[in-house]
């Protein structure tokens, strides 16, 4: 058991996780491993194997201390029901009764009437007794988080599913965690987004970490996968598996188009390298990463690969920049990959620029326009969103996109046509409680090391700002661009 005792010892309120175990420890002193309910001496029902295709794991979830109510007083016997209808072959049932309101009484009950599905029981288990108490219950794999169980503990519940039969999906959110776990080199390693002290969800964070598994096992991406695009970025990522509750306790019906975004994202992933990997690679060099946009040129093009850039940016759209098929079909091949931008009813439709991906002659799209939603949610290749924004609701309805990564447009002075306008430091601070910054608008050699030091971005994109006239690349100022940021990060 773990060594959390007293009040004090739980100090920091904003410490949920803490809290949670704390509470649940006390609760095992009460009413023991079972809650006080009947489990029976004998497991009544054969071990189903966890994680058959499609491996959705289906979660039932009334409520979360991160997302307060999701469906309080929902039967989730038909909830189940409804899973299993979709084709639902893994249920994750969550049996924490004090913040996520749920009960191995649910865990039971969703088991005998369906005893040929997976169950996982997720909840935060602290010893062998619970991973007992689990199997007798009836599920065929329990969670296990490794940021809250020390290495002993940790081996001797993970062993104890071995000994029982069933699996273990072992949970972790940081390197740390993973390199803890790597001495169990479990089968199923869950990579959880969402940060369990701050609930801020990162879905790059399986994409960051998963590279560092050693053995051959298969991950499963946990939290805030909603879209076929979620489903399609994970998979052409890397992920085995996934693990998604409020968007499938909300909507049931999300399954289909989360199959089929699994699916489209295991042809992608025969292909070699996810465009998401790619980044997460690159970014553990010591600088940010830099997009240079707005090429028309391929001397440009060539000299910008050279030095370096991560990401080579096209403009699609209607712009003294824009290039079209024809240019991009004589670019040869750069170690950066291209970009390219497009604004909705400018130039080019999604249609087009799409088949551009889909052809070879780009790797991903920036959508900068008022894109619905939804269309972009549908696309079986890797884009991120980019919005200009000048106050919370700009960043607010852009977040909502949920794309991996949102690019904003800082409208500085110095912007291409400039507005006059630079973004308010306060934004840019909301912002980067948010989401990882990348940041575009105004920047230049002149003043990229000084925003690089204050608001360390992830990435910087920046066109006119290394130009000698719009769409001319200014080599001069290219190489400056990339001295400074060197620069910054010493
Ligand atoms: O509702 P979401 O965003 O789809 O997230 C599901 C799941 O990942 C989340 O419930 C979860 C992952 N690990 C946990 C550990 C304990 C409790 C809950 C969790």
């Amino acid at each position: 058991m773990q060594k959390i005792k007293t009040d004090s010892d739980i100090g920091i309120k904003e410490d949920i996780l803490k809290k949670i175990i704390y509470d649940r420890i006390k609760r095992i002193d009460r009413y023991g491993h079972t809650q006080g309910l009947t489990i029976p001496d004998k497991r009544q029902y054969p071990v189903i194997p966890f994680g058959r295709a499609p491996f959705i794991i289906t979660e039932i979830k009334r409520c979360s201390p991160s997302r307060g109510n999701i469906a309080g007083g929902m039967d989730i016997y038909l909830q189940a029901e409804k899973y299993v209808k979709q084709g639902s072959r893994n249920i994750s049932v969550l049996t924490e009764e004090q913040y996520f309101g749920g009960s191995l009484s649910d865990l039971m009950t969703i088991k005998a009437r369906f005893p040929q599905i997976s169950i996982l029981r997720k909840d935060f288990l602290l010893d062998e007794a619970d991973v007992d108490v689990s199997y007798r219950a009836g599920a065929d794999a329990v969670l296990l988080i490794a940021g809250i169980l020390d290495d002993v503990t940790l081996r001797l519940m993970y062993d104890k599913t071995k000994e029982l039969g069933i699996a273990a999906l072992v949970e972790v959110h940081s390197l740390e965690e993973l390199e803890r776990i790597s001495v169990l080199e479990p089968e199923f390693v869950g990579i959880n987004s969402r940060d369990l002290v701050s609930f801020n969800v990162d879905i790059l964070t399986p994409v960051k970490l998963r590279r560092h598994i050693s053995w051959d096992a298969r991950v499963v991406f946990e939290s805030g996968l909603w879209e076929f695009y979620h489903a399609y970025f994970a998979s052409s990522s890397g992920a085995a598996g996934i693990l998604v509750g409020e968007a499938l306790m909300r909507e049931p019906e999300r399954f289909e188009g989360l199959a089929a975004g699994l699916s489209a994202g295991q042809r992608t992933r025969a292909e070699g390298q996810s465009f998401w990997q790619y980044l997460m690679v690159r970014l553990e060099k010591h600088r940010p990463l830099v997009k240079i946009c707005g090429l028309t040129r391929e001397e440009d093009v060539a000299f910008a690969d050279r030095l370096g850039a991560d990401l080579l940016g096209f403009v699609l759209a209607d712009s003294p920049r824009r290039v079209n098929r024809d240019f991009l079909s004589t670019i040869g091949r750069t170690q950066a990959k291209k970009i390219g931008v497009v604004v909705e009813g400018q130039g080019i439709s999604i249609e087009d620029a799409v088949a551009l991906v889909k052809d070879g002659l780009l790797d991903a799209l920036q959508f900068h326009g008022d894109e619905p939603k939804e269309r972009l949610m549908s696309l079986d290749i890797p884009w991120y969103k980019a919005a200009r924004i000048e106050d919370v609701s700009d960043m607010d309805s852009a977040l909502a996109y949920n794309s991996p990564r949102l690019l904003i447009d800082a409208k500085s002075e110095h912007a291409y046509g400039g507005t006059g306008k630079s973004i308010d430091d306060s934004l840019i601070d909301y912002a980067k409680t948010k989401t990882s910054l990348w940041i575009a608008g105004g920047l230049s050699p002149d003043n990229i090391k000084n925003i690089v030091r204050k608001y360390n971005p992830e990435l910087v994109d920046v066109s006119s700002g290394v130009e000698e006239s719009p769409g001319k690349k200014d080599k001069a100022k290219l190489k400056q661009f990339f001295e400074e940021l060197f620069d910054a990060a010493l």
